[in-house]
């Protein structure tokens, strides 16, 4: 066996059916939706909202929700900022694998840092990271607190929450921002519906 480390002496095998014949076969093109904000901000519940949309369209689709994967792949890491950076690092690797299958993956994550949501909108072409930013107050989220974590950070029992003692860095330039208006938020069917209008914009759902 062989103790050279990690990378060494390994190759890329292309397989012969490439990402354009999958296209073809879902009749649509693969992308990733990458929706992130706070706890509370309506992440899962749009996710949710636009594969039921899309499914309904005949399109295929895929959420990677982060509390989801937490049980799983990424099971045992926490929410220092360096299990945040591996834990978005993982989901986007994951992401990008749906995304040349030809999904339209959606990953609903808090992803705090800029860096490392940058990090994975670099591992795809540019146009294909769609990133969704749910621009919702704290407060209304904090109104929200479908779990009581937000009652448990405020008194100290959780500690480096998001939004309450850790950051959240809002995007600079995302492609879809979700608002409330007027202290409103758009229903879940509405947020869909706008993501849903850039992905036909852009060709997304389109016959290939
Ligand atoms: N300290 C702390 N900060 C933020 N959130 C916390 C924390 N501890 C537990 N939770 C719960 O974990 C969910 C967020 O997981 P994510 O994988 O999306 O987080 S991150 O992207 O790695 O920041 C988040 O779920 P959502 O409410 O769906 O966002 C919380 O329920
Ligand atoms: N557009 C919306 N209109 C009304 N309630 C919402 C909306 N989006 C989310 N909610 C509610 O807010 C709570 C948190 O939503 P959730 O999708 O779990 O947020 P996140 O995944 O960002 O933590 C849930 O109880 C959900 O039903």
């Amino acid at each position: 066996m062989s103790t050279l480390a990690n990378s060494s002496n390994i190759f890329w095998h292309e397989c012969p059916v490439g990402k354009t014949e999958r296209h073809k076969l879902l009749n649509q093109k693969g992308c990733v939706v990458w929706i992130t904000g706070l706890s509370g901000s309506g992440k899962s519940t749009l996710a949710c909202s636009l594969s039921r949309e899309l499914h309904s369209r005949g399109k295929l689709s895929y959420v990677l929700d982060g509390d989801n994967l937490r049980h799983g792949l990424n099971k045992g890491l926490g929410f220092s900022a360096e299990d945040r950076t591996e834990n978005i690092r993982r989901v986007g690797e994951v992401a990008k694998l749906f995304a040349d299958a030809g999904l339209i993956c959606i990953a609903s994550l808090i992803s705090p840092y800029r860096k490392d949501r940058d990090a994975c909108r670099a591992m795809l072409a540019d146009a294909n990271f769609i990133e969704v930013f749910m621009n919702m107050s704290l407060s209304l989220c904090e109104s929200r607190d479908a779990r009581g974590l937000y009652k448990l950070a405020r008194a100290g029992k959780i500690k480096g929450f998001t939004g309450i003692d850790d950051p959240y860095e809002p995007p600079l330039n995302c492609e879809i921002e979700i608002q409330e208006k007027d202290g409103v938020c758009p229903t879940p069917s509405a947020m869909a519906g706008q993501v849903v209008s850039y992905l036909e914009d852009k060709g997304f759902l389109q016959d290939q």
